[in-house]
C-alpha cells in the first residue's frame, strides 16, 4: 500500500506509540491529584510541555493543550470573540481557510460579528495590501492560515505581520495545522504572531491531541470551563499518554526536519513532472517556495474526483478528493473556487499529500498507476 494522504492524517509512528503505551501504564494518575503517583503525572505534564516549549523556541507557559486543530481554531477565534468584544466586532479571515476557522467565523456571524474575506491570487495567496484596506477601527481578530490544506499554498505571513504591527491590539492568529516542520518556521513564530494552532495527528502523534501557541500577555476567553486545568485557561482532565507522545513526534519530526523536506520534495516533484505532461491534467500545486513540500493537487479534466481517488485505491494507493473534511459532503473546493479555478474542473481535482514516512520509489509507483489509470480515464470522459 502506498499511503498519500497525509494532510488528512498521519501514521503514529512507532517510537511514539511506545511513549503513548509506557504513559498509559505507567503514568496514569491524574496530574491534579496531590498525592505524589498524581505529581509523578504533572511531572511529566510540565516536561513535555517545556520540551515541547524548546523544539520550538518559545516559553512553556506559551503552550495549551487541546484536543486538537478544530479545537484550537475555535478556542482562539471564538476565545478572542468574547474577550474583545467590548473593542469591536469585526474580524478578518480568508476565502480558504479549513472548515474549522470558516464555521467559526459563521456562528460569530449569527451572533452579530462582521467578518471579513479575503480573496487569494492564482496560487492561492493573499495580499498583505488587501488586508490592510480591510482593517477597521472595530478589528479585533485576523486569522490566515500557515499552509493551505487543499493545494498547499504558504501564506505570506510575514507581510501580514509587517501590515498588521501598526495594529498591536488586533490579535493575529495563524492555523498551523499543515505547517509544523515543512521548513517555515521563522514564518509562523514570527514576533507579530500571537496564536498558532496545531494538531498532533497531522506529524506522527495520536489522533486528539493537539495544542496552542499564545504569545505570553495576549488573552482569550476559555471555551473549556471546569477544573481550570492549564492554567484555567481549558478544564478537562489532561490527555497525558498523548501530550508526552506528541512531544516525542516533535522531537523526531524537528531532528530530521530538512532530510524529511528534501524527500518530500523529490517525491512531488517526480510526480509533478510526471503528470503535468498530460493533456488533461491541470496541475494547481507549484513547485516554488509558495506551496509547502508535502501537497500536489491536480485535476483530470472529466473525471470526478471521487472517481479518481476510487481508481487509485484499487491499486493500493490512498490519495484523496481535495480535503478529507469535504470529501463525502459532495462540495467542490473552497480553495480552488477562491483561486478562480472553474467548478467544471475543480469538480476533478484530487489532492496527493506526503509524511515523514512516504519515500522516492514510491512516486514510481503513483506514476505508473497514474499512466494506465489515465489511459482507461481518456476511453471514459
Ligand atoms: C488547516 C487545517 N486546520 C484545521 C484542521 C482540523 O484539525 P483536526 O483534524 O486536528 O481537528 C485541519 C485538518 O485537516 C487542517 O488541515
Amino acid at each position: 500500500m502506498i499511503y498519500f494522504d497525509n494532510s488528512a492524517t498521519t501514521k503514529v509512528d512507532d517510537d511514539v506509540l511506545k511513549t503513548y503505551n509506557q504513559v498509559s501504564e505507567n503514568f496514569w494518575g491524574n496530574p491534579s491529584s496531590l498525592h505524589n503517583f498524581g505529581e509523578k503525572a504533572n511531572g511529566l505534564l510540565q516536561q513535555s510541555r517545556k520540551q515541547i516549549a524548546d523544539l520550538l523556541g518559545v516559553s512553556p507557559t506559551e503552550i495549551y493543550f487541546t484536543s486538537g486543530g478544530t479545537e484550537g481554531d475555535n478556542w482562539v477565534i471564538k476565545g478572542t470573540a468574547i474577550q474583545k468584544k467590548e473593542f469591536g466586532k469585526h474580524i478578518i479571515t480568508t476565502k480558504i481557510e479549513h472548515a474549522a476557522v470558516k464555521n467559526s467565523m459563521k456562528m460569530l456571524e449569527k451572533l452579530g460579528f462582521e467578518i471579513t474575506y479575503l480573496p487569494v491570487d492564482a496560487e492561492g495567496r493573499v495580499s498583505a495590501r488587501d488586508l490592510s484596506n480591510a482593517i477597521r477601527s472595530d478589528t479585533i481578530l485576523v486569522s490566515i492560515m500557515a499552509v493551505n490544506n487543499e493545494v498547499g499554498t504558504i501564506e505570506p505571513l510575514d507581510e501580514i505581520a509587517e501590515v498588521l504591527k501598526k495594529y498591536p491590539k488586533i490579535h493575529f492568529h495563524v492555523d498551523a495545522v499543515q505547517g509544523m516542520a515543512k521548513g517555515i518556521h521563522d514564518l509562523i513564530f514570527n514576533d507579530r504572531v500571537d496564536f498558532i494552532t496545531f494538531s498532533g495527528h497531522k506529524f506522527h502523534a495520536p489522533r486528539g491531541i493537539g495544542f496552542i501557541y499564545g504569545r505570553n500577555g495576549r488573552r482569550i476567553d476559555p471555551l473549556m470551563d471546569g477544573g481550570g486545568q492549564e492554567r484555567g485557561q481549558r478544564s478537562g482532565t489532561e490527555n497525558l499518554p498523548a501530550i508526552a507522545g506528541m512531544a516525542k513526534a516533535i522531537r523526531i519530526i524537528k531532528e530530521h526536519e530538512n532530510q524529511s523536506i528534501n524527500e518530500e520534495q523529490a517525491i512531488r516533484k517526480r510526480i509533478y513532472d510526471h503528470i503535468s505532461n498530460y493533456e488533461k491534467v491541470d496541475v494547481f500545486s507549484d513547485l516554488n517556495n509558495h506551496f509547502a513540500p508535502h501537497v500536489l493537487c491536480f485535476a483530470i479534466e472529466g473525471v470526478k474526483g471521487e472517481t479518481i481517488v476510487h481508481a487509485f485505491e484499487q491499486e493500493g494507493i490512498y490519495i484523496s478528493t481535495t480535503s478529507a473534511c469535504s470529501s463525502k459532503k459532495d462540495e467542490t473546493s473552497g480553495t480552488l473556487a477562491a483561486m478562480g479555478i472553474p467548478n467544471e474542473i475543480s469538480k476533478s481535482a484530487v489532492r496527493v499529500s506526503l509524511g515523514d514516512h512516504n519515500q522516492l520509489f514510491e512516486a514510481d509507483e503513483f506514476n505508473q498507476v497514474f499512466d494506465k489509470l489515465y489511459d482507461k480515464f481518456k476511453h471514459l470522459s
